[in-house]
């Protein structure tokens, strides 16, 4: 039996790579395809911009494009992806969620939604991101005293929120391993004199410009010697076939918020 997949934010960079490898995965079926009202993609074939038929209109109409579908993956923006929980949860309906720029709030009000249907929400799909984040933790546990530590992140000019929601995931296992808070020890940006580093800092720097998928460096700056710990991405496809690896998790899942921890089975709970 192949999953059911509707997509959110259909003419998105990445709703259109989705589309694209759910139309090219034998055990992935396309029932729904969604974009905000006004887009110029709605009434349309979802695999037009790939010149073939996928038998899928384009549709603003919610709860149309979510008929029949299992899980929909959403890579939009925090208001769309809250905008599209409400219905899911009273469809019955799993999300990927690979939005970022989430509130806190907004963070809670997921967790509440995955009381009723299976949610997996990651900053990241890439598998090659969810290894890094275990070498972090486990390079963060080695190198706990005498090395500063630096979060570099760079992405196309279209990117609307900084840090990356990936650069921020980072910093938050490297602040769990040390035993520190994040948003009590991050410093986002340094400007005019700032004096000299606190070493208990965490610091985060965004580089913005032309097409960069996505790169992330983490810093371990100490005497005599630097560790970088750096995944760049070449392909938003690596973010699509992990959003269906999760797809395919939540369609034999139960309710619940899970990670890509659990998609990868690299979760500590099921040690
Ligand atoms: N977790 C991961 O692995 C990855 C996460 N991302 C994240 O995914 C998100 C989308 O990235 P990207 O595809 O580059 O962005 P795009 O701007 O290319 O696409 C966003 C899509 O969502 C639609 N959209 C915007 N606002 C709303 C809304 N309020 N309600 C419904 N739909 C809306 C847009 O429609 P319109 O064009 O009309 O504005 C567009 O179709 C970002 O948060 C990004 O950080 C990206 C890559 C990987
Ligand atoms: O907006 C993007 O493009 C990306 N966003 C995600 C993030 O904020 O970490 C993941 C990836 O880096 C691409």
């Amino acid at each position: 039996m192949s999953v059911r997949i509707a997509i959110a934010g259909a003419s998105g960079r990445m709703g259109r790579m989705l589309i694209e490898a759910v139309l090219q995965s034998p055990d992935c079926q396309l029932s729904g395809a969604l974009d905000r009202p006004g887009s110029l993609l709605l009434g349309q074939d979802a695999g037009g911009f790939l010149g073939r038929e996928s038998g899928v209109r384009v549709t603003d109409d919610l709860r149309a494009g979510l008929q029949g579908a299992q899980v929909l993956i959403d890579f939009t923006r925090p208001e769309g992806t809250l905008a599209h929980l409400a219905l899911c949860e009273e469809l019955g309906v799993a999300m990927v969620i690979g939005t970022t720029g989430f509130e806190p709030e907004q963070k809670a009000r997921i967790a509440a939604g995955a009381q009723k249907i299976g949610i997996m929400m990651a900053p990241n799909m890439s598998v090659g991101v969810n290894v890094v984040l275990k070498l972090l933790d486990m390079a963060a546990r080695a190198l706990n005293e005498g090395y500063d530590i630096e979060i570099v992140e760079a992405h196309h000019r279209h990117k609307v929120d900084a840090p990356s929601g990936t650069a921020l995931k980072m910093g938050e296992v490297v602040a769990q391993a040390l035993g520190r808070d994040l948003k009590s020890c991050a410093v986002y940006g340094r400007e005019g004199v700032t004096g000299e580093r606190d070493p208990s800092t965490i610091g985060f720097a965004t580089v913005r410009g032309g097409d960069i998928i996505g790169d992330h460096t983490v810093l371990f700056a100490g005497t005599g010697e630097r560790i970088e710990i750096s995944h760049k991405s070449s392909s938003r496809a690596t973010y699509a076939q992990g959003s269906l690896r999760a797809a395919r998790f939540l369609a034999r899942s139960g309710p619940g918020l899970y990670d890509m921890d659990d998609v990868l089975g690299l979760s500590a709970k099921r040690a």
